[in-house]
């Protein structure tokens, strides 16, 4: 049994009290949310209990496999699961690192007791129970369509978001290898996709310019509040967002001080947005979408420019969101008049937007800012698994932004 010493600890919303804890000094910090204690206590989470500091873990966890371990995207799931009761990592893999230890490779995660990594042809998944796939597209559709059927996955490429896997061609420029699979795949947008998430076995995870475009228009589509016509998306990342591989583009020479538009009138990102979009509408939807890599580690913005339905008012566009969003955790629509910057989400799993009416009359601007590792990626990954396996959606997840 594995322990952590903990000060203080959060119960997140589901989790209760077996015993009011003794010796120790109960906070309430937010009655829908969370309770704080800090102290010892027991505690009635099935099986997690705090005793003199210390966190006893269940003794049944769920075993983890993290596919691409030595990215990013797998360093900030280890990051998130340091906060996780349930989820023990079992299995690591790597490609050019295979065989070095998490700490060797990222520091900043030293303190966690994580296995070796190993290359995928050498991991055993039979102590393994679940899978983040954090490998580039191509390479996973390789690898998943070989994993036993048993195995819960989140898929955090790009190889199983498009249904029709001919677009998956066009865009990608290969074939797909494992259209079965593509069958069986569900569209992780967690806050429009939560139902079917909850019996899914391999959830395709959404890209970080889709999360954060969709999230604001799919209910305003869903409304029919805003015209399916003249969408203009103007969307910014910060340079994590292309990975820890090398790439000249992507040297601080190229970077700094300086900002540019990529994958001009043609990015892999307008089909899987336009996915979302049509699917809200029934009804076929283009958009204009360029993005633009920004000197900034992490973080991502969207500004989109919609047209009203006739009739239609700003208020309107802001009365909906707030509905929409009004019971969800990690998505927030701001006071009006402020506007969301990538600074209030850094290192969170949290969607911040608001709406702004334009100065051509019936047009709006709607700004939506995530962290691309988080909600982009790694974030919205971990609330899905927690959804799939029936656990609070938000374990592991309650970090606030960093900020300044
Ligand atoms: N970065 C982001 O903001 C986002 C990323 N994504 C997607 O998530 C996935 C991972 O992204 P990210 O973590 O940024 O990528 P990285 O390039 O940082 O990491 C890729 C990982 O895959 C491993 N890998 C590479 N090639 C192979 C191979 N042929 N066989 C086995 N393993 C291999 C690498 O191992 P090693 O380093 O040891 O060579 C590394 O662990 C990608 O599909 C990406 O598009 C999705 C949303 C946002
Ligand atoms: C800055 C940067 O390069 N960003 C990546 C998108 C990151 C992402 O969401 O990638 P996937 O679709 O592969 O999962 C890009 O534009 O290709």
């Amino acid at each position: 049994m594995s322990t952590a010493t903990f000060n203080s600890i959060c119960l997140t919303r589901g989790f209760s009290w077996k015993d009011e804890p003794k010796n120790s000094k109960l906070i309430k910090r937010n009655e829908r949310a969370k309770l704080c204690i800090r102290g010892s206590a027991t505690l009635s989470t099935k099986s997690l209990q705090i005793e003199d500091g210390k966190l006893q873990k269940p003794e049944k966890q769920v075993r983890i496999g993290l596919l691409g371990a030595s990215g990013y995207t797998g360093a900030e799931i280890v990051r998130l699961l340091a906060n996780h009761p349930y989820f023990d990592i079992t299995l690591m893999t790597a490609d050019r690192k295979a065989g070095q230890s998490m700490g060797s490779v990222f520091p900043h995660l030293i303190t966690q007791d994580l296995p070796i990594m190993v290359s995928i042809k050498d991991a055993d998944f039979s102590n393994v129970d679940a899978v983040f796939c954090c490998l580039p597209h191509g390479t996973t559709q390789e690898i998943i369509k070989d994993l036993p059927k048993s195995l819960k996955i989140v898929d955090l490429s790009a190889d199983f978001r498009l249904r029709d896997i001919s677009e998956y061609q066009e865009w990608y420029g290969q074939p797909h290898i494992a259209p079965e699979l593509q069958k069986e795949a569900v569209y992780g947008l967690t806050e429009i996709s939560r139902e079917v998430i909850k019996t899914a076995r391999l959830v395709a995870n959404p890209g970080c310019y889709p999360t954060s475009i969709q999230l604001p228009l799919v209910p305003l589509i869903k409304a029919n509040l805003i015209e399916y016509r003249n969408i203009i998306i103007d969307a910014k990342s910060g340079v994590s967002g292309a990975g820890r591989g090398a790439k000249e583009a992507n040297l601080y020479s190229e970077i700094a001080e300086g900002i540019y538009s990529y994958g001009v009138t043609r990015h892999r990102h307008a089909p899987e947005i336009e996915q979302g979009l049509s699917d809200a509408a029934h009804s076929k939807i283009t958009v204009s979408f360029t993005p633009h890599l920004m000197p900034m580690i992490r973080g991502m913005q969207s500004t989109i420019y919609v047209e009203m339905a006739p009739g239609v008012t700003i208020e309107d566009l802001y009365e909906q969101l707030k509905i929409s969003y009004k019971d969800e955790e990690f998505v927030k629509l701001l006071e009006k008049g402020i506007v969301p910057r990538t600074h209030n989400v850094r290192g969170s799993n949290y969607c911040l937007m608001n709406v702004f009416p334009d100065r051509i009359p019936g047009r709006a601007i709607i700004i939506s800012v995530i962290d691309n590792l988080v909600k982009g990626a790694s974030g919205q990954a971990l609330q899905n698994l927690n959804i799939m396996l029936g656990f609070p959606e938000n374990t592991g997840l309650l970090s606030q932004p960093l900020f300044p």
